[in-house]
């Protein structure tokens, strides 16, 4: 379980990325973080990883406080976190089976890891694993010869391999075409199910959001303007999440006051409500 509770993160130019972020990933739940541009959407799942240092607040995962490990410390733990970027990250010029390897140097003995003498039982779990995401075969194939869609099933088979407590996945499709994008997504969600992994996902595309996540958190200026199942996303909810605060100034469109009832049932707090109008 991943419980983030009062998350603030302000980068050294001033930006408030995050002002008191509360939330949690239960169980095996899918969980997507949707919002504009400059929400705060990439900050949230970095600050987990701690690729971004947060200023103040809590992550815990599986009872393990994250945001006070030392850098050693932090080394062992980002075992347990499954990374997916949405600019794939791996190496290119590798193969895809040494890429896919490379889940697993983090369990191994310096001098293992350096010869990449790794285990048989890894080797036939990657297999496997290629094989699962559809790109059994390509073993042997330089990354730099795949396709996006491939690259990004890589990556997954990778995250996979190294058996996290957690996946955290930073924008899976924003390279992708819209086919590519669903069939990556519903790969994504189905595997992260069969093996029981909890994931928290930064995704663009609210309609990827809607058909494969189990729970959908709305960002607006490094605020949780919206936290409840996809059927609790109406219009209204949409409205406050992508219309509120510094987004609506810039597009220069204003949206409609809701109803006290209306805004309820979208599970937004008061609080949210009044800054949003
Ligand atoms: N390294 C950084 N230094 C300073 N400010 C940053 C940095 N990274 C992000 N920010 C600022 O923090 C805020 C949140 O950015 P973030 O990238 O987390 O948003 P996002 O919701 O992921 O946006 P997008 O959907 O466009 O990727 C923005 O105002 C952004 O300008």
């Amino acid at each position: 379980m991943l419980t983030i509770t009062d998350l603030e993160k302000v980068y050294p130019t001033g930006d408030k990325a995050l002002q008191g972020v509360s939330m949690e990933v239960d169980g095996n739940e899918v969980v997507s973080i949707i919002g504009p541009s400059g929400a705060g959407k990439s900050t949230l799942i970095k600050c987990v990883n701690r690729l971004t240092e947060p200023t103040s607040g809590s992550i815990v995962l599986d009872g393990e406080e994250l945001t006070t490990l030392s850098k050693k410390e932090l080394r062992k733990t980002r075992r347990d976190m499954g990374m997916i970027f949405q600019e794939f990250n791996l190496i290119e010029r590798l193969t895809v089976m040494e890429n896919v390897l490379s889940g697993r140097l983090g369990y191994m003995g310096s001098w293992d890891a350096f010869r990449r003498n790794f285990d048989d039982e890894d080797v036939q779990n990657a297999y496997e694993i290629l094989d699962r995401v559809g790109v059994g075969g390509m073993e042997n194939k330089r990354v730099d010869e795949l396709s996006g869609g491939q690259r990004q099933r890589v990556g997954i088979a990778r995250a996979i391999l190294q058996r996290p407590k957690i996946l955290l996945v930073d924008e899976p499709t924003s390279a992708l075409d819209p086919e590519t994008s669903f069939e990556v997504m519903e790969m994504l969600t189905e595997i992260a199910r069969e093996e029981d992994i909890p994931v928290l996902i930064n995704i663009h595309e609210v309609e990827l959001a809607l058909d494969y996540t189990d729970r959908i958190v709305g960002l607006t200026d490094g605020e949780v303007v919206f936290n409840g199942t996809p059927a609790e996303l109406d219009e209204n909810a949409r409205d406050t999440i992508y219309r509120s605060g510094k987004s609506r100034e810039e597009t220069g469109t204003e949206s409609q006051p809701q109803s006290q009832n209306e805004s309820s049932s979208s599970g937004i707090s008061d609080a949210s409500k009044e800054k949003s109008f």
